[in-house]
């Protein structure tokens, strides 16, 4: 039986992790991911942040939240690049991991074992309200899950889902106010009105 606290000691010497940060579109998980990234910064540890290729919303080398916060970011085709581009690094923020392919929760292990602190954004379901991409599987292996809700823009509750207001049934649909909006529960399930 390995269950004792010099296993606990020799995690936080080795100092690896997993933090997932999860939610529907406006619940601020770039807003989230940024500030942890720059607290990482000032304490002087080397940051290396990725985002999918895929994802051309804004501008292609930075992370920006819907208030127009911003760090920079490296795009990348796909997860087992982020290997490549983060070596020697102590801390790796990904945004809009569910856009990622299924090598990302792998990557993500490989990082954490080798003692990195990796930060994951993404949405945890999709518009259809079932889990998105990697992230089940991330979110599955991590050490911290943030479930981050946006504000019910019908009834002002705390809301869970991202309801597409566009009639296109592909999964993926770049997009924002325009395409998305964030709904509870139960303004969800009345999606005829
Ligand atoms: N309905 C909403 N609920 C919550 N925040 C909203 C909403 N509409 C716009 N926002 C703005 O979006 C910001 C979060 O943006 P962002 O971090 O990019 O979210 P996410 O990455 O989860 O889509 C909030 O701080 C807020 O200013
Ligand atoms: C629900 C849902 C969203 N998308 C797209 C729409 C946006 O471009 C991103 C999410 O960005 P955010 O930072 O979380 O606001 O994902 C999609 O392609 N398919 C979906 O089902
Ligand atoms: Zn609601």
């Amino acid at each position: 039986m390995v269950f004792n606290e010099d296993v606990f000691k020799r995690k936080s010497e080795l100092g690896g992790s997993i933090e997932v940060v999860c939610g529907s579109m406006f619940s601020g998980k770039t807003e989230e991911l940024i500030r942890r990234l720059n607290r990482a910064r000032i304490a002087r540890l080397k940051v290396e942040i990725f985002s999918p290729k895929a994802d051309t919303r804004y501008l292609e080398n930075a992370l920006v939240s819907h208030d127009a916060n911003s760090i920079p970011s490296t795009p990348v085709e796909n997860a087992s690049s982020i290997l490549l581009l983060a070596s020697d690094v102590n801390v790796v923020g990904i945004d809009e991991a569910q856009f990622f392919d299924a090598e990302l929760p792998d990557v993500c292990n490989v990082l954490a074992n080798k003692g990195v602190r990796v930060i994951v954004a993404g949405l945890d379901m999709d518009f259809k309200g079932q889990p998105f991409g990697p992230m089940p599987q991330i979110m599955a292996m991590a050490d911290s899950v943030s479930k981050l809700q946006a504000v019910c823009v019908r009834c002002g509750n705390p809301a869970m889902y991202s309801y597409r207001l566009v009639p296109d049934d592909t999964r993926i649909l770049l997009g924002e106010k325009e395409s998305y909006e964030p709904r509870c529960r139960i303004c969800y399930l009345n999606s005829a009105s």
